[in-house]
């Protein structure tokens, strides 16, 4: 595979607890995935990984472009917005790693600017105040920049989260132009019919991973049930890696169904849980 990102044996962990526990696997290089899990499934982290901002614990992510070119929107959660900027500097912010902080950003870049602004349904926003924007004025911002980044690999996390069906259908519009582009696209997404229908790939996490590869193979109701059953046997107090290789395989057998052998497109990850897991199941 052409891979645009490998993970290779990836752990990170916050106060030694695993966010993340032995992920292994590729995003192919034009490839479209959705990233789902149950909350804490460690999907946020595993975005902030692929950065470098926050450090891996064993293991590695190899990233085969160059870093300049991956784009990533957060959480709208975690940007602040209070910050005096109009909408249209905000977007030119987009030029910021291809420039850097002395670049000159000139005619052709504004007007490059204002087009994608028009791109995203945003015509005559630029001169408004960011936060005076609603959460999906904004959001149509934030994809206006990214626009302007002509990155290879964009990494969403969340990024229809309080944005409504209209926002949604355009923004997805975008994606699908950036795939058709073979620009390789990550997102983190929480809506399961929406993943269905407009995503090709999906990894399923829950701190390991559950399944990766077609969408309709990975969202099967078995492997979002056991996605289930690992995010909830998690014991949060447990250390890392407290366990046995050999435990953390009877585990993860315990916990599979009996039918579970059927998934196929896995790209060959460990399929065992957080080792610590527990209530229990270790002792
Ligand atoms: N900065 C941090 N410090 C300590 N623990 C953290 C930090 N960030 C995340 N965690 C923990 O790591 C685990 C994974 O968090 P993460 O945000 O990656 O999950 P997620 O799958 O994105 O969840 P959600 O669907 O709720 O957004 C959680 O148990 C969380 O509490």
């Amino acid at each position: 595979m052409d891979a645009a990102i490998s993970l290779d044996n990836l752990t990170v962990s916050y106060r030694r607890h695993p966010a993340l526990h032995h992920v292994n696997g590729s995003f192919a290089r034009g490839s479209l995935t959705a990233i789902v899990g149950p909350n804490g499934a460690g999907k946020s982290t595993l975005l902030k990984s692929m950065l470098g901002l926050v450090p891996c614990n064993d293991g590695r992510v190899h990233t085969h472009v160059d870093a300049r070119r991956i784009a990533y929107l957060p959480q709208q959660a975690e940007i602040d917005r209070s910050f005096p900027i109009n909408v249209l500097d905000c977007v030119l912010l987009g030029y910021w790693q291809a420039k850097g902080n002395w670049g000159g950003i000139d005619a052709a870049m504004r007007a490059r600017a204002i087009q994608a602004l028009a791109a995203v349904g945003l015509d005559g926003f630029a001169g408004r105040a960011v936060s005076s924007l609603s959460v999906g004025q904004f959001q149509r911002v934030l994809f206006a920049r990214i626009l302007l980044q002509d990155a290879e690999v964009i990494l969403l996390d969340e990024p229809f989260n309080a944005i409504d069906a209209r926002t949604t259908g355009d923004l997805l519009r975008i994606i699908s132009a950036w795939h058709a582009e073979r620009r390789t696209v990550i997102a983190v997404l929480h809506d399961h019919d929406q993943v269905r229908r407009a995503f090709p790939q999906t990894l399923l996490l829950a701190r390991n991973v559950v399944a990766w590869g077609e969408t309709a193979e990975v969202m099967c109701e078995d492997n979002l049930q056991r996605a289930r059953a690992m995010a909830e046997a998690v014991d949060e107090h447990a250390g890392v890696c407290a366990v046995s290789e050999a435990e953390v395989l009877a585990l993860s057998g315990a916990l599979r169904p009996a039918h579970e052998h059927s998934h196929s497109h896995s790209h060959g990850q460990a399929q065992h849980p957080h080792p610590a897991v527990a209530k229990g199941g270790l002792q």
